[in-house]
This record gives C-alpha cells, sequence and structure tokens, in this order.
C-alpha cells in the first residue's frame, strides 16, 4: 500500500503576491514566517502513518505539492532577504561603501554553519544556500549601482544607516537556517528543481526582472543535483 503525506495546506498560498521593497515588513513577515516554520514541523507529527490512495499518478502529484509547500518558508525568507538589498544599496551608495563586504560574508556564513551545527542542519547545505543569498542580494545592488549611475535622478538621496539593516539580515539568516533544516529532505530529493521552480514561481509576482534575476540566483544551489 503506498504512504502518502497529508494534503494539509501551508499558510502561504502558493500564488500569492510579494511586493518590492518590502523592507518596512520584514520583521511582521519574519515572525510570520516563524509561525509558518514551526507549522511546517506540526504538520509532520500530524501526518498519518498510511492512507489509501487512489492512483499512483495521485501518490506523485500530492507529493510535487508538498515538496512545493516545504519550501515555502525559505521563498519567503529568500524574498525578505531580497527586500533588504534595496536599502543596503542605499546606504552604500550615499556612504560610498563598496557592495562587496568580503569580512562582513565570511561572518554570515561562519554564523549560520555555527547555528546549522548547533541545531543539527546539513552545515553544507546551509553554507552554499547562504552564499547564495550573499550572491542574490549582490545582483540587486549591482544593478540598482548601475541604474543610478545611468539614470542619476534615480540615485537615493536619503538611506537607513547600514547597521540598521544587517541585524534584520542576521534575523532572517537565523530563521534561515531552520527552514532549510525543515526542508534538508527535498533538497536531496530526485524532484527538488522541480520543487523550486514551482516556489520561485509563487514569489515572482509583483517582482520586477532584477529581483527575479536575483531569486534565480539565491535558488541556484539549494538542490543537491
Ligand atoms: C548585504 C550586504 O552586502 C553584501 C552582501 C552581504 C549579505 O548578503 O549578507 C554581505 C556583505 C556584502 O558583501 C552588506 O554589506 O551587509
Amino acid at each position: 500500500m503506498p504512504r502518502t503525506r497529508s494534503t494539509k495546506k501551508s499558510q502561504t498560498p502558493r500564488h500569492s503576491t510579494i511586493p518590492r521593497s518590502l523592507a518596512g515588513a520584514v520583521v511582521l513577515g519574519l515572525t510570520l514566517t516563524g509561525i509558518v516554520a514551526s507549522g511546517q514541523g506540526a504538520i509532520a507529527a500530524d501526518m498519518p502513518s498510511s492512507i489509501e490512495q487512489s492512483s499512483d499518478a495521485h501518490v506523485s502529484s500530492q507529493h510535487r505539492v508538498d515538496d512545493a509547500d516545504t519550501l515555502d518558508p525559505i521563498g519567503s525568507l529568500v524574498a525578505q532577504r531580497l527586500a533588504l538589498a534595496t536599502p543596503v544599496a542605499q546606504s552604500k551608495w550615499l556612504s560610498g561603501k563598496p557592495i562587496t563586504d568580503p569580512v562582513r560574508e565570511q561572518a554570515v556564513v561562519d554564523e549560520a554553519v555555527a547555528l546549522a551545527t548547533k541545531d543539527g542542519v546539513d552545515p553544507d547545505l546551509v553554507a552554499r544556500v547562504v552564499r547564495a543569498q550573499i550572491s542574490a542580494s549582490k545582483v540587486v545592488q549591482n544593478g540598482l549601482f548601475t541604474e543610478w549611475k545611468h539614470n542619476t535622478q534615480t540615485a537615493p538621496t536619503e538611506a537607513p544607516d547600514l547597521a540598521t539593516i544587517r541585524p534584520q539580515l542576521d534575523s532572517i539568516d537565523t530563521a534561515l537556517v531552520t527552514a532549510i533544516g525543515d526542508a534538508s529532505a527535498v533538497a536531496n530529493d530526485a524532484r527538488c528543481s522541480h520543487a523550486v521552480d514551482s516556489e520561485r514561481d509563487r514569489t515572482y509576482p509583483g517582482m520586477d526582472s532584477l529581483e527575479r534575476k536575483a531569486v534565480r540566483v539565491a535558488w541556484a544551489s539549494f538542490c543537491a543535483s
């Protein structure tokens, strides 16, 4: 008898819209994502051991839906992290700091890997996903700098201090480690790239082409193969 998972839905609709420049809503969004992330654990605990299925095709299609749902918390955190790339870029534009800060990047990766190791989450998976988030942030920052250089009237004239944004990035990265731990089975599943495609599509509405490019970079190294 085939085994399958319950059909409980995630709290985020598959085709919900995540608008651009959500920086002001990041803290709230993070809180909500934390609720969603712990909800995933509750879903796993509630799973029935076996349910009669009418056909193998149904099992297969249900598995795809569940894999994509499992990636929802990561997808939301990816979007929240990218929303902060705009204020980061504004701050660096006005302060004259370079986009790339190798010391900070190493600290971000080290912090996430240490947390993963402490929590029993695959540290290699966490390191490659966090490095991808850093690359994705720089895609947005470089794109904005290019735009502001070519159209100086669009360049920012005010920005938050980088020191106020980085703690928000740190909070997102902490939540990301948990979300990655909850989704590590998907990362190692043969259907991983399909689940990632579905999750990317969920977060695309409301994003411009630069953010979509960054989202692709953010997910590029999630799947093990
Ligand atoms: C976001 C920043 O810009 C870049 C991206 C980083 C990140 O995504 O964590 C870290 C350092 C920078 O290379 C930043 O400086 O904080």
